[in-house]
């Protein structure tokens, strides 16, 4: 078992003996003592710390200073108070300033003092897997990224889409995407075929609702001349061009019946007659279909064929809509507006708070298309460098008031919720310090472009929270991605 490292701090001896007493002897436990605050963080650069005991009340550094240091170089040390005034201003100060973890009142109490200590040694377990399982999701969310390029979101909905088409990719066997309009089932489907062994041969995609029906034989399996007036020469189909590839039908209930049962016998045998001719052709095409209807729905209203659904569905893969892929929709845009902001030679750096709420709170209706649509028009008919609340709600013609609502509904929540970033406690009220520090920044005879000004409150953001851009974007209100954004753009 891993030793959990305590550190107490205390500049009287005859306190620290007492202590190191009644904890030598807790099991894989090694403890250390320093006499002050700086000591103890010399200790801390020398060897980490799991969990710091230390008096508020010591000469030079006091305790809640001391934790505050901690808290932003090592903000994963439980940070324990001893302190003789446990009064409420005391332990705000510590909640806010040292996110301390928690207060023990002296005179102590020996078992109260073991079973504290025992507490923060669970919390501090908990948090270091919270460490590991995080830098292992990101390692292989890295190596996942490489190959689903097309795709923004990491939420726990996408993950679930990502896993089945990483897994599936490599059969041959058909899939059956559903999702609403919009929810990115083309994408789904390049990302079979991209991940798969035909990726170097043709991706093609046909969609049925956009192909006149007289046309849609021909347009699968090509036609030769004099098929039909206006074949005026031979033609190979989608099932040709595709051989060795992938076949991707968007909108499959939009086909005609007599030709669905056509697809149902090319899918068995993989053969098929090109229109007006006699001979018999063979392929080797992978099926990826797709509808945004709900696929019993459409056999029971004669749209699909029953026999046809069941081939292809062979593997199923449902595209949740956008609502439901928690802050996807936030990283999504920020996508986008770069991607505008670039293509429209447009100076956008990212969104406004309450436009970031507002693109988590609204509902998509459209989902991604209609969240695509909506940031390119907002950036042609806008000047950045932040996109807001307000412009969002003019291009989508919302009300108003509803606009209000969306905008702010989950700020009161925010600020009521605890972080799930950090297993310490989150300030409750402005830190007076970090204030100073800011306006101390600032030089009273001149003022800077908004952009040096931006920089420099980010880095001074990033340097008080010990590097760490999570709390440093929560603290800013913005989202991390933004913030990474930014830094990558100095670069
Ligand atoms: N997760 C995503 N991240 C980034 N872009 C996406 C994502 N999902 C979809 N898109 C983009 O949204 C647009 C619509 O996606 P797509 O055409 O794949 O949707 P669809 O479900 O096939 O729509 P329809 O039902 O109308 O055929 C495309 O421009 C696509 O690149």
């Amino acid at each position: 078992m891993t030793k959990i490292h305590l550190l107490l701090v205390d500049d009287e001896q005859a306190i620290l003996n007492s202590l190191m007493r009644t904890l030598r002897n807790l099991p894989s436990v090694k403890v250390s003592t320093a006499g002050n605050g700086q000591e103890a963080i010399d200790k801390m650069e020398q060897e980490p710390v799991d969990i710091v005991i230390t008096d508020l009340t010591m000469p030079v550094m006091n305790g809640h200073e001391l934790c505050a240091q901690i808290a932003n170089r090592f903000p994963d040390t439980i940070r324990i108070m001893l302190t003789a005034h446990a009064d409420l201003d005391n332990v705000l100060e510590g909640i806010n300033k040292g996110r301390v973890w928690s207060y023990l009142q002296k005179p102590w109490d020996n078992h109260a003092l073991r079973i504290l200590v025992e507490q923060a040694i669970q919390a501090r377990e908990l948090i270091s897997e919270r460490t590991l399982l995080r830098k292992t999701l990101a390692r292989y969310e890295r190596r996942r990224r490489k190959n689903l390029d097309g795709f923004i979101g990491d939420s726990i909905a996408m993950q679930m889409v990502y896993s089945i088409i990483e897994r599936s990719a490599p059969s041959r066997a058909s899939v059956f995407i559903t999702g609403e309009s919009g929810t990115g089932k083309e994408v789904a489907a390049q990302a079979l075929h991209n991940l798969s062994q035909r990726k170097l041969d043709p991706f093609i995609a046909l969609n049925c609702a956009a192909i006149p029906s007289e046309l849609m034989e021909s347009e699968i399996f090509g036609h030769v001349k004099g098929a039909f007036s206006g074949a005026v020469s031979n033609r190979d189909g989608a099932a040709t061009l595709a051989d060795g590839g992938t076949l991707f039908l968007d909108e499959l209930g939009e086909m005609d019946m007599t030709l669905q049962a056509k697809i149902l016998r090319f899918i068995q045998t993989g053969t098929f007659q090109k229109v007006g001719s006699g001979k018999t052709e063979k392929v080797d095409v992978r099926f990826v279909c797709a509808t945004n209807r709900e696929p019993l729905e459409a056999i029971r209203e004669k749209k699909l064929r029953e026999d046809l659904y069941y081939r292809l569905n062979v593997i199923s893969i449902d595209l949740p809509p956008l609502r439901e892929r928690d802050n996807d929709a936030v990283q999504i845009a920020n996508q986008f507006l770069q991607q505008f902001a670039a293509s429209e030679e447009k100076e956008f750096v990212g969104f406004s708070s309450d436009a970031e709420v507002f693109l988590s709170q609204y509902s998509w209706p459209g989902n991604v298309r209609q969240l695509q649509n909506l940031i390119h028009s907002c950036v042609i008919m806008n000047e950045g460098p932040l996109l807001t609340s307000k412009q969002l709600g003019e291009q989508l013609r919302l009300p108003s008031d509803q606009l209000n609502q969306l905008s702010v509904a989950r700020r009161s929540s925010i600020a009521t919720q605890p972080s799930t970033d950090s297993a310490q406690p989150e300030a409750v009220i402005p830190m007076p310090d970090t204030m100073d520090a800011r306006l101390a920044g600032y030089d009273s005879d001149k003022v800077e472009p908004l952009a040096v000004t931006e920089r420099k409150a980010i880095e001074h953001a990033i340097a008080f929270y010990g590097d760490n851009v999570v709390q440093a974007a929560g603290a800013l209100g913005v989202s991390p991605s933004t913030l990474y954004r930014k830094i990558q753009s100095w670069q």
